[in-house]
């Protein structure tokens, strides 16, 4: 017996056990040793392989190469009787000489099976670890536990596959235009434009050229080239029409052709454009109640209105206030590329109570400001907007009746107040109060609040 079955034959036992398949040939390529593992792997019949040189029996095998060469090689695919297995075959040397060489190999299949299995429970625990932090969805578009927010998730991935139109209503940064871009990123039309216009920021003189656009000479103080509107910018892509509500009602008229017929006419010209756009728009006015008063076109909003998603104010997803906290604090982090760890339980708790008249756009700015006040990077309470922690009294949806209960007028101004401080801008807050921008800044002035309040 050489040295090389010497050595086989003492470690015979434990290559015996061993799950891999095993094959040891001598240094002239005959097979000496095949372990019970590699009948079940490679289906060949060990009593006719012993003995067999290794070429005869596998003549792809790269065992020769091992021997011709005298260096390991790993990772090798073989093709063995119909079947794949991944082995490892090293020389085996003894005093410096080569004597043999050893092959250990796997079914390729059955690691297939494993690195499925793998990814599989990698995707489990993925998903599992995403339901824990209550957060579904991208990280531009949060979406918590809050069974509305599944729904409005789940409607906005629907209406991504079809080219419907979209209404999205909700108050004002509760995240209507967060979805509408989401929609589109999650759309065939993905890499088409997405044209957003701003109805109610547009003066109403303007609006019609920008989007319509005018050909050259269309009317005097025009471009002499002539403008590509919005709609022909949005073409092959999506138009967000934000504030949609605040749309004239000559436009809409426009408007409205435009989504019947797929094709527009510039201003001053008689040619048409064929266009392909998807439209989806968004208000923080009720159109149903416009519609009513005459002030939207109804076969306007019908249009606009095939696939409809209302986003709740956050006061009615406050059980997701931490998860948006969480995530929106990274995303303010990598903005500010400041490290912030985390926010304190009781400034968390601060949150969790307020109503949110400004919904994730508050959270967010209030949120951002932590970060700038911040000093021992944790977000705590003395870090948070003072209003945020006030005593109940001066919190107008905690106000209990006692011997502080505010007068109507008192109110009102803490009220207007409060909005102006989420709303530095006067149309908003003028929005959110339900009032005009000229009754605002009367009430402003007889109750002598500053007209740069922040
Ligand atoms: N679900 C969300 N996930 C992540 N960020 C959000 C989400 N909703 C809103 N935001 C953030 O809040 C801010 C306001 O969102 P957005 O502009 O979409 O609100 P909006 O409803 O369109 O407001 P407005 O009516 O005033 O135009 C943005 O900075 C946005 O990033």
């Amino acid at each position: 017996m050489d040295k090389l079955e010497k050595i086989v034959r003492s470690i015979d036992f434990i290559l015996k056990h061993v799950h891999e398949g095993i094959v040891i040939a001598d240094r002239e390529g005959r097979v000496i040793y095949v372990n019970e593992a590699n009948e079940r792997i490679t289906g060949l019949d060990n009593k006719k392989i012993l003995g067999q040189k290794v070429i005869d029996v596998v003549p792809t095998s790269s065992l020769i190469d091992v021997l011709k060469s005298g260096k390991e090689r790993l990772g090798v695919k073989t093709r063995v009787n119909n079947k794949y297995v991944y082995s490892n075959i090293v020389p085996i040397y003894e005093s410096g000489v080569l004597i043999g060489s050893i092959s250990v190999f796997l079914d390729l299949t059955e690691i297939q099976d494993l690195n499925q299995k793998l990814e599989s429970a990698r995707q489990q625990i993925n998903s599992l670890s995403k339901q824990l932090s209550g957060f579904i969805g991208d990280k531009d578009f949060i979406v918590g536990r809050n069974p509305k927010m599944q729904k409005v998730l789940e409607v906005a991935k629907k209406a991504a596959g079809v080219i419907s139109s979209v209404l999205i209503t909700g108050e004002s940064g509760t995240g209507k235009e967060v979805v509408a871009k989401f929609i589109h990123n999650n759309s065939p039309r993905k890499n088409g434009p997405f044209i957003e216009v701003n109805c109610s920021a547009i003066p109403e003189t303007l609006l019609e050229s920008e989007l319509f656009g005018y050909e050259p000479g269309a009317f005097t103080g025009a471009d002499p080239k002539g403008k590509t509107g919005l709609l022909e910018k949005a073409n092959g892509g999506t138009i967000f029409l934000d504030e949609i509500g605040d749309m004239p009602f000559s436009i809409q008229a426009k408007l409205l052709r435009m989504l019947q017929d797929s094709e527009i006419r510039k201003l001053g010209g008689g040619r048409k454009i064929k266009l392909d756009i998807r439209v989806i728009s968004a208000t923080n006015r009720s159109l149903e109640a416009m519609v009513e008063s005459g002030e939207f076109r109804e076969d306007l909003y019908y249009r606009l209105n095939v696939i409809h998603i209302e986003l709740p104010p956050l006061r009615e997803r406050s059980e997701d206030i931490p998860v948006y906290a969480k995530l929106l604090m990274d995303k303010i982090g990598q903005r500010l590329n400041k490290k912030i760890q985390d926010i304190s339980p009781a400034a968390l708790r601060c949150l969790i109570n307020y109503h949110f008249p400004g919904n994730i756009r508050e959270l967010e700015n209030i949120l951002e400001k932590g970060f700038v006040m911040d000093e021992d990077g944790i977000i705590g309470v003395d870090d948070l907007p003072e209003f945020l922690s006030l005593k109940p009294e001066h919190n107008i949806l905690k106000w209990n009746f006692d011997e502080n209960w505010p007068t109507l007028q008192e109110a009102e101004k803490a009220i207007i107040e409060r909005t102006l401080k989420a709303f530095p801008n006067k149309t908003k807050a003028a929005k959110v109060l339900g009032i005009s921008r000229a009754t605002l800044y009367r009430k402003m002035e007889e109750m002598g609040l500053d007209k740069d309040i922040v």
